[in-house]
């Protein structure tokens, strides 16, 4: 269903001999050093560039929210959709900042969005309650795939050249956890964790509510499409579809959050080059994500303490890789005439 071709290694190695040649004691430059090799492994290219950056934000909303797992009422998934348009929230802010193209998509907000600002790409008036039934159809699921990755390529077809994918969707924390026991098969209590801010009692209800879904369905990981129909989210279908599309364009993807980490984690089993294409940019203090991020194999860039989700982590991750990019452009001992040390 997906062709992601492989890193150039060969090119890795030209550019790791390179940076070698830059004034500067060798591997003093850090982990910035490793990220420009990488960068140029993804996109085959000697001096890669991440600039202009995309920022695609999926919304939609979560039938589980009936069991009561957030601090907030569903009806905010919509509310923010409408901030973000106007530019208010903090990913619009981060976006101008960093000179990203925006967009944000409702692929299954539970209400209709006035409006003509965002892109109406709704598949399903948000997912089935799935401690009850299925979260929705794998036709639908398929339908949200491929809305993440139509539009991922179309930022790409207009010159972006690193994506981040974001989420709103109250509830998803919820959902994310559940999918990332299916993955992982860890218990869902070392994964549960506060989302966007509820009490000790309330996390202790929502592990319940988690393990009701994963006894009624007994999700396979081998089987991605069945695994987002029984306790997927459409946004975060959405968001794999994308992060596919990125990695079949060679487009290096940085990773945002817990939601978007456990997204990078399906898309993974969609294909499992995909993940060559990942960053991770920040580690956010959901406890799902620090086993999301290895089990995808990646350290995070950044670890503020986050957990808005949006692409806000991503956002402000990457900066880091315009350090990385922009360290090509050094002087080499030679052509500054340095003299290299020895052993
Ligand atoms: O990205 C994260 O790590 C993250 C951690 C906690 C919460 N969120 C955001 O908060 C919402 C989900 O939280 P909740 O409590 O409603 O499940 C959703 O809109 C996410 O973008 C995001
Ligand atoms: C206000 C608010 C903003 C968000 N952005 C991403 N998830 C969010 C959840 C809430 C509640």
């Amino acid at each position: 269903m997906f062709n992601v071709p492989s890193l150039n290694k060969q090119i890795g190695n030209e550019v790791s001999a390179y940076v070698d040649q830059l004034t500067k004691p060798a591997g003093s430059l850090g982990r910035l050093e490793q990220l420009v090799i990488e960068l140029a492994e993804m996109t085959e290219a000697h001096f890669p560039t991440v600039t202009p950056p995309g920022v695609l934000v999926f919304a939609a909303d979560h039938g589980v929210t009936k069991e009561g797992i957030s601090a907030f009422p569903q009806e905010v998934t919509a509310q923010m959709v409408l901030n973000f348009v106007r530019g208010g929230a903090a990913i619009n802010v981060f976006s101008k900042q960093i000179g990203a193209s925006f967009a944000v998509i409702d692929v299954g907000v539970a209400t209709d969005i006035p409006g003509e600002d965002f892109v109406n790409e709704k598949v399903k008036y948000g997912t089935n309650n799935f401690c009850e039934q299925e979260a929705m159809t794998n036709e639908e699921a398929k339908q949200a795939l491929f809305v993440g990755h139509r539009q991922a390529k179309k930022m790409i077809e207009n010159g972006i050249r690193c994506l981040i994918v974001g989420e709103m969707g109250i509830g998803n924390t919820t959902t994310a956890s559940a999918l990332l026991a299916a993955i992982s098969r860890k218990p869902v209590d070392v994964l549960v964790g506060k989302g966007t801010g509820i009490s000790d009692e309330m996390v202790e209800h929502k592990r319940k509510v988690i393990e009701r879904a994963l006894a009624l369905h007994q999700p396979d990981p081998s089987a991605p499409l069945e695994l987002l129909s029984k306790i997927g989210g459409l946004e975060i279908a959405a968001m794999a579809g994308a992060m596919l599309a990125a990695a079949e364009e060679r487009i290096p993807i940085l990773l945002d959050g817990f939601i978007c980490t456990t997204a990078a984690l399906v898309a993974n089993l969609f294909h499992p080059h995909v993940g060559d294409y990942m960053i991770a940019g920040h580690r956010s203090q959901e406890p799902g994500h620090r086993v999301a991020l290895e089990l995808l194999g990646k350290e995070p860039l950044v670890d503020l303490g986050m957990r808005l989700g949006e692409g806000s982590g991503a956002a402000v991750a990457f900066p880091l890789l315009q350090f990385a990019t922009n360290m090509l452009k050094m002087a080499t001992f030679t052509s500054a005439q340095v003299s290299q040390g020895g052993e």
